[in-house]
């Protein structure tokens, strides 16, 4: 007999989607098998047992307590373990699933290596995978770890410093859209990352009259033969604007080349180097001014650029704001995240943002920026070498400046990032006049958390500004002393 319609139907949605869960009704109670002398002299006779399904059945006392489920090594079990029985700790019968690497039928190679990355979704769009090795303890015991597998193809060998574009995805933000850059590098194991403000590129390729499209170098490159075109796009190797409907991936880039003609007519991209602030970013804390510093650093470089006339005849046109923003994973002046949390304790106590630094015996400032210089040289700013552009730097700190140059960034000119409470604060008032008025008003004072927010203030943030003018030689004008200034 042919089933009815909606017995077909079911059977689809059956086959395409899995049965479907137990309801309340057929759910059945959980049934842990007693504990029968006769099981625990045969499990303890033959171990845990390995099949290619099940791992290991086992006896497991306080099964599905969560700090004992799993953990429990057998060999140690006595029968007569006064303190489980004290906690009326439950003894079942258990399976466990083997490891994937086995239940694929993976080979696991002697030291321990699984042949392939199980989560890789095609060879040709490699990303590095979490797998489990599995070794043999002194016992000889079998013993699992993760640990992070990096296919050949994406491999950045050691010698001298490369960074590799891995990915790149458009973000609309309230300043408008950006395409975000995640890079790997050979010197550390982190994915610092660039924020590339250049909406031109949604227009398809550049005007002869516009400036080059900011584009990564590693990124539009072939990675491999047999690469597709869909590997290139999901991993943001793509012209214009991505779409249903369009879907065109690039081509290598050689070598950027500017049109110096270009060059002198409009400004150099603004940049900024801009270290992780978890607290300020994140938390929306007014210790310091980092998350406003990152808003505000993608509010101005996204804004439109004027360009003067060639000739008297032409008339004033306006491109599209274009620059980046290199987002370093240098938490806490690239001391930590936990020492800058020690070092707040400190200032609590008195110590200004430096000493606090000293004190745990680390230095004012441990940042290095080869690898965000390395950056913007892949996405040909400020190089020296190609005929690249130079940049304009967004920073108040000197040392920053001097140190990209070092590492042969081309800057053309520092453009200094004004705190926002300072430029609308009334020299008389504690807090800048929106915000009181919002304060007065009991409206929510939106922070500098989230890209778009407000302004971050406060006497935290106070003292520590002054630091920075005072002791890191930061170029602010301290005009809470003199306004004038
Ligand atoms: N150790 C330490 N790090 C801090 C403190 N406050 C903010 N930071 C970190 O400082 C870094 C930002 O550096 P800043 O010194 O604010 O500024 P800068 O980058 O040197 O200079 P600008 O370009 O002018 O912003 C981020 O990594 C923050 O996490 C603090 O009190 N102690």
């Amino acid at each position: 007999m042919f089933p009815s319609h909606s017995d077909a139907d079911a059977a689809l949605l059956e086959a395409l989607t899995g049965p479907a869960p137990p309801t309340r009704k057929t759910l059945l109670p959980r049934r842990d098998a007693a504990l029968d002398p006769l099981l625990i002299a045969a499990a303890a006779a033959s171990g845990p047992n390995v099949t290619r399904n099940h791992y290991t059945h086992d006896f497991f006392p306080g099964v599905m307590l969560p700090q004992t489920e799993g953990s429990w090594d057998w060999t140690k079990f006595t029968g007569q373990d006064a303190s489980a029985k004290s906690e009326h700790k439950r003894m079942a019968y258990v399976s466990r699933q083997a490891p994937r690497s086995k239940r694929l039928g993976l080979t696991v190679p002697e030291g321990g290596k699984e042949n392939a990355g199980p989560l890789s979704p095609s060879e040709n769009l490699p990303s590095p995978s979490k797998s489990r090795v599995i070794t043999s303890d002194s016992e000889g015991k079998p013993r699992s770890r993760t640990t992070s597998v990096v296919p050949e193809s994406i491999k950045i060998p050691p010698g001298p410093l490369q960074v590799k574009c891995m990915a790149r995805t458009r973000i609309p933000t309230p300043h408008g859209p950006v395409f975000l850059h995640l890079y790997h590098n050979n010197r550390d194991s982190k994915e610092h990352m660039a924020i590339v403000v250049d909406p031109a590129q949604f227009d398809g390729p550049p005007h002869p009259d516009s400036p080059p499209h900011i584009r990564s170098k590693s990124l539009d490159a072939v990675w491999s033969e047999n690469e597709t075109e869909m590997d290139r796009i999901t991993r943001g190797a793509y012209v214009g604007r991505l779409s249903a409907n369009s879907q065109q991936a690039s081509k290598p880039v050689d070598s950027h080349v500017y049109s110096t003609d270009m060059n002198n007519r409009i400004p150099a991209p603004l940049i900024r180097i801009h270290s992780e602030c978890f607290t300020g970013e994140t938390v929306g804390s007014m210790r310091c001014d980092c998350g406003e510093q990152l808003d505000e650093a993608i509010r101005l470089i996204s804004q439109p650029i004027t360009v003067p006339p060639q000739s008297s005849s032409d008339a004033l046109r306006t491109i599209p704001g274009r620059g980046a923003v290199v987002y370093m994973r240098q938490e806490g002046r690239g001391i930590g995240l936990l020492s800058k949390i020690r070092a707040y304790n400190l200032q609590d106590l008195g110590h200004d943002t430096v000493t606090a630094n000293l004190m745990l015996g680390h230095q004012a400032d441990e940042r290095g920026y080869e690898i965000a210089v390395a950056i913007l040289r892949d996405l040909g700013l400020g190089s020296k070498e190609e005929l690249g552009e130079g940049v304009r730097v967004l920073t108040n700190n000197p040392d920053k400046v001097r140190a990209l140059e070092v590492e042969g960034l081309r800057v053309v000119e520092r453009v200094p990032m004004i705190p926002r409470s300072w430029k609308t604060r009334n020299p008389h008032l504690a807090v800048p006049a929106p915000i009181a008025r919002a304060e007065q008003k009991d409206e929510r004072v939106a922070g500098a958390t989230l890209i778009g927010g407000n302004a971050v203030y406060g006497e935290d943030l106070d003292k520590y500004l002054r630091t920075k003018v005072l002791r890191m030689g930061h170029m602010l004008p301290l005009w809470l002393e003199d306004p004038e200034q």
